[in-house]
């Protein structure tokens, strides 16, 4: 597989800034900033950045990087990838299941590619919607499949721990492409075979 950068470069490199920060935020909330439980605080939450906006340092067009050429030019779905994601809104999580189908033209990507570009979308500041539709438009640029349908579910913690409130809501984004736009047949196919 082609490497992929699975933490953020940046953040690596601004480490000590990142920290600094993050312990002047604490301060400016009304902490002690020098009891015990926040020492390492400013370390684990850079740490944690590192992972969770490591989208940021890979490209999601190499993680499909090997595909294979086959005369299946059927549906093929991979459903329930898991995916955990910052809102750009509030840098709150949110995070659900993405499930994809297409209908190859010729060439497919192995299946652990479809996870890995899930990863790297999601792995930054992002709303819904664009990463279902950057998962579409990059299958459709790579693939060149007939077809593509991504449907997208989750849970913001924006609308649960703030805000309105409304824990357990759930938003869902469908994108289509190619012959998904046309054909309802395929479509209800595709999403029966979701549930
Ligand atoms: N469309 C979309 N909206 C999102 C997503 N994540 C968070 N939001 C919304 O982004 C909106 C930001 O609205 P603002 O009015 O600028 O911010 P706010 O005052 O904090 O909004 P409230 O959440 O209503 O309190 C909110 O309605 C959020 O629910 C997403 O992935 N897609
Ligand atoms: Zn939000």
């Amino acid at each position: 597989m082609a490497s992929i950068e699975y933490k953020n470069v940046k953040v690596a490199e601004n480490r000590e800034l990142i920290e600094k920060h993050v312990r002047e935020i604490l301060r400016l909330i009304g902490e002690d900033v020098d009891r015990e439980g926040l020492l390492d605080t400013p370390a684990r939450v850079t740490r944690m950045y590192e992972e969770i906006f490591a989208g940021y340092s890979a490209n999601p067009r190499d993680v499909l990087g090997v595909t294979f050429d086959e005369q299946h030019e059927e549906l093929v779905i991979i459903k329930d990838i898991v995916y955990y994601s910052q809102c750009e809104h509030h840098m709150a999580p949110f995070f659900g299941k993405v499930h994809v189908g297409y209908l190859p033209s010729g060439k497919v990507a192995g299946l652990s590619k479809f996870a890995r570009l899930v990863d790297v979308i999601t792995r930054k500041l992002q709303v819904q919607e664009r990463i279902t539709s950057e998962i579409a438009d990059i299958l459709d640029e790579v693939l060149r499949p007939h077809g593509v349908m991504v449907v997208v579910e989750g849970e913001h913690m924006c609308m649960c721990s703030r805000g309105v409130k409304k824990y357990g809501s759930q938003t869902v984004t469908s994108a289509v492409r190619g012959s998904f736009r046309t054909d309802s047949t395929l479509r209800s196919e595709f999403l029966s075979l979701l549930k």
